[in-house]
């Protein structure tokens, strides 16, 4: 199983990005005081579970748990839960519990995952894999675009051709226009002649067009980093924040999220199945990350999230993630909502949310533009995770969203499987449109 968590230089500032060059480091150390005995969850970790590239050796940090030389075997269970003040602690999943000072306090319920069954982790699949999956998704997007290029030769007639595909691919006129201004730019400067030589220059073309777009989401930062999850319904904000969670779990991270979609039935046990789901073949986690789950059915979302950010620091926790619920950016006393859930948030945590990531089906091609527009003007964003790339015809909506609302793509997703969601490459995008 992948993870792609590599280590920040050494500094005070210390932390944890996303990339995507694979399981190429540890996590971070933290910086807690060398004389406090370490906390189960914070087991030593083995360094042959966490391998690290020759060319970027690690600073000795004699003090960080995550450096001590580990035992040769060490039991540490996938999912460790919590030992928490909660009185529901007792039980795996337990009814709310009111809380006895604050009234809209939610019940702080821990899930208790199942231990590894299957000693045998899966294979990691490689990146080659996660390339084929992100051509074959973009392939209705990339064929038009692609067939622009078997003609005879480089003339007006071509350029028109490739403007009409850019504009079907739902570029946009903006991104349509730069890409074809800077091809033919290049195309001059090269003295290409060839239009399948063509193709590569618009590889190139595009890749710094998203550029931009490609930026790490670092956790290890804050304690803890929080996130706020927002999007319309059905983007594929829970299934995102389940697959991200299991990648934090992998990294040993202590994740607490915030059932902030109190409305949705079962909000909280849809999260639970995906902090358990790896690969549909149980859990595999290596290490001591666990997951837990703040809900309450029916409260304030605002309240909910208040209350898992301020359970995420008395616990330790590295991350908390608040999944909220889908809604229009028409509807304006949701965003209203989803507002006031970002300034509770600074409230619980002055410094936070580190977060606020917008989750978009990229399959809505320019509608998906519209929504970073105004979840942006509405709430800053700090990042997207496009979803759904998998047999879109739209897959220029990257382009759109370089050009004209350049907010840093974290995450795509083409599919539906754990692995189906991946760090954004510019590049690599670029080249499986044009594949
Ligand atoms: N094909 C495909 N389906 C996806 C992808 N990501 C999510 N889905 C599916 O999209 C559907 C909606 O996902 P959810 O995660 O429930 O979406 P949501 O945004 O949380 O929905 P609401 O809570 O109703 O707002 C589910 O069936 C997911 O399996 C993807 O990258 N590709």
């Amino acid at each position: 199983m992948f993870s792609f968590f590599k280590k920040k230089p050494p500094s005070a500032e210390t932390g944890t990005v996303f990339t995507e060059v694979g399981f190429t480091d540890v996590f971070p150390a933290k910086t807690p005081a060398p004389e406090v005995p370490a906390p189960v969850a914070q087991v030593p970790v083995a360094p042959a579970l966490l391998p690290v590239p020759a060319a970027e050796p690690l600073p000795p940090q004699p003090a960080a748990p995550v450096m001590a030389p580990a035992p040769a075997v060490v039991p540490v269970p996938a999912v460790l839960k919590p030992e928490l003040p909660a009185p529901a602690a007792s039980a795996p999943v337990s009814p709310p519990v009111p809380a006895p000072q604050v009234a809209p306090a939610p019940a702080l319920a821990p899930v208790a995952l199942p231990v590894v069954e299957s000693p045998q982790p899966k294979p990691e699949p490689s990146r080659a894999g996660w390339l084929s999956r992100l051509k074959e998704g973009l392939r209705k997007t990339g064929s038009s675009l692609a067939g622009v290029f078997s003609r005879t030769k480089i003339d007006d007639a071509l350029y028109e051709e490739l403007e009409e595909a850019l504009l079907l691919a739902d570029t946009g006129v903006k991104a349509t226009e730069f890409l074809l201004e800077d091809l033919k730019r290049r195309v001059r400067e090269t003295r290409t002649t060839e239009p399948q030589a063509v193709k590569g220059l618009l590889v190139d073309s595009l890749s710094e067009l998203l550029k931009p777009l490609e930026r790490p989401l670092e956790i290890g930062r804050h304690d803890p980093t929080v996130m706020m999850v927002v999007g319309v319904n059905g983007a594929g904000k829970t299934t995102s924040i389940g697959k991200l969670t299991r990648h934090l779990l992998e990294a040993e991270q202590k994740v607490l999220m915030a059932a902030a979609d109190t409305f949705r039935a079962a909000a909280r046990e849809q999260l639970a199945v995906w902090a358990q789901r790896a690969d549909g073949s149980g859990v595999q986690v290596q290490g001591a990350g666990w997951v837990d789950i703040v809900s309450q059915q029916g409260g304030d979302p605002a309240a909910v999230t208040f209350d898992a950010v301020n359970a995420g620091k008395a616990r330790g926790c590295d991350v908390v993630i608040a999944d909220t619920a889908g809604r229009l950016p028409t509807q304006l006393h949701l965003m209203e909502e989803l507002k006031k859930i970002k300034r509770v948030i600074t409230k619980a945590q002055p410094d936070a949310p580190h977060e606020v990531l917008l989750v978009v089906d990229g399959n809505t091609g320019q509608n998906a533009l519209t929504q970073v527009r105004a979840f942006d003007d509405a709430l800053q964003l700090t990042g997207l995770i496009v979803t759904k790339l998998d047999g879109t015809a739209k897959g220029g909506v990257l382009a759109a969203i370089a050009r004209e609302r350049p907010v840093p793509v974290y995450f795509i997703g083409v599919g539906e499987r754990l692995e189906d969601l991946q760090t954004f490459s510019a590049r690599e995008f670029a080249q499986a449109l044009l594949s």
